[in-house]
């Protein structure tokens, strides 16, 4: 099997690896980024102006952050019009992300999927609502593989690669594990901040339920026919035509930073709960339940729903 050591021409290497800059661990390297210096950059997010209104998308990638996003749009603009920008757009650590979220009408919808030390920190102050996005760690972790095989040319790695380089702890990034007990510490240490948990598979059973949640935390009104025709107009179909269709174009500097021989990633695959089963062999899958049940010894608290 292919390992990143031993293979690297195929790609993986230049994705998958713990930051060159360890003290900025949990910045998310995804592809080679222009930026020249990691740890000024996650200093500036840190100390990134929020305003009173600013609403906070928080998420491990790949659990579902621009479904949420499309959503909230609509919810705090009282609409079923889609946003004319992808999420990118105001991706704090993206590159130029901290220039475009300043200029962003409020109320902003900032989204990050920086670990919770990282984000910027008069959230605190501001007691800023953070929408919370979570999903299993085995269909993140497919998800994550197709992001990885879509964003570089040359991507000869499989599956299994990946969740080797995962297990062996080699990862571009935080765990979703660490992600995960980040959200639990902020919690135990802000009990009155205002965070809402939004579960991908509770999402995709009960689209609507989940929506008017959302709004009543939002504080915004949305009787059930509105709800029904949000669920409806972010479907992953109707999203997926949306998105095809070029409406929704990357940031100029998004695709820049990637460099040669990046593309950029192909976010709307399948949108469903337990493609997982088809590509962990059972072995590898009971090797992950044990990094998982490792996790929980370690006070990851989060119940995972797996179909
Ligand atoms: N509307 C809707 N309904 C259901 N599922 C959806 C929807 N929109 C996006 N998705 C799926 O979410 C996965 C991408 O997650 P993120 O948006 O967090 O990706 S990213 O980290 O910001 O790149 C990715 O999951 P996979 O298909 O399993 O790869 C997307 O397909």
């Amino acid at each position: 099997m292919a390992t990143i050591d031993k293979e690297p021409e195929a790609g993986l290497a230049s994705l998958i690896r713990k930051e060159s800059c360890p003290e900025a661990y949990g910045w998310r390297v995804v592809g080679p980024t222009n930026l020249s210096d990691p740890l000024q950059h996650v200093e500036n997010i840190r100390g990134f102006k929020i305003r009173d209104d600013d609403v906070i998308l928080a998420a491990y990638p790949k659990c579902g952050t621009h479904w949420v996003w499309e959503i909230t749009h609509m919810l705090l603009r009282q609409t079923t019009d889609y946003e004319k920008r992808c999420k990118e757009q105001v991706m704090l650590e993206s590159n130029g992300g901290i220039a475009r979220c300043e200029k962003e009408e409020s109320p902003r919808i900032i989204n990050s999927h920086f670990v919770f030390a990282h984000l910027p920190q008069e959230i605190i102050a501001k007691k800023s609502k953070i929408i919370h996005v979570w999903r299993n760690p085995k269909d993140t972790l497919v998800s994550f593989y197709y992001h990885y095989k879509s964003v570089i040319v040359d991507s000869r790695f499989t599956f299994s690669d990946v969740l080797e380089t995962l297990m062996a702890d080699k990862f571009t990034t935080h765990t979703q594990f660490e992600y995960l007990q980040q959200m639990s510490k902020f919690e135990e240490d802000h009990p009155d901040h205002p965070i809402i948990h939004l579960c991908y598979e509770e999402m995709k059973k009960e689209p609507i339920k989940v929506i008017q949640e959302l709004a009543r935390f939002l504080k915004v009104p949305a009787d059930d026919e509105f709800c029904r025709k949000v669920a409806d107009a972010c479907s992953f179909e109707n999203m997926k035509v949306i998105n095809q269709s070029g409406q929704k174009m990357f940031p100029a500097e998004f695709s820049v930073s990637r460099g040669p021989g990046h593309k950029n990633p192909v976010i709307y695959r399948k949108g469903v709960v337990g493609d997982w089963k088809n590509h962990f062999t059972v072995s590898e899958n009971e090797r992950y339940d044990d990094v998982i049940n490792r996790a929980r010894e370690k006070g990851l608290k989060f119940k995972f729903i797996y179909q």
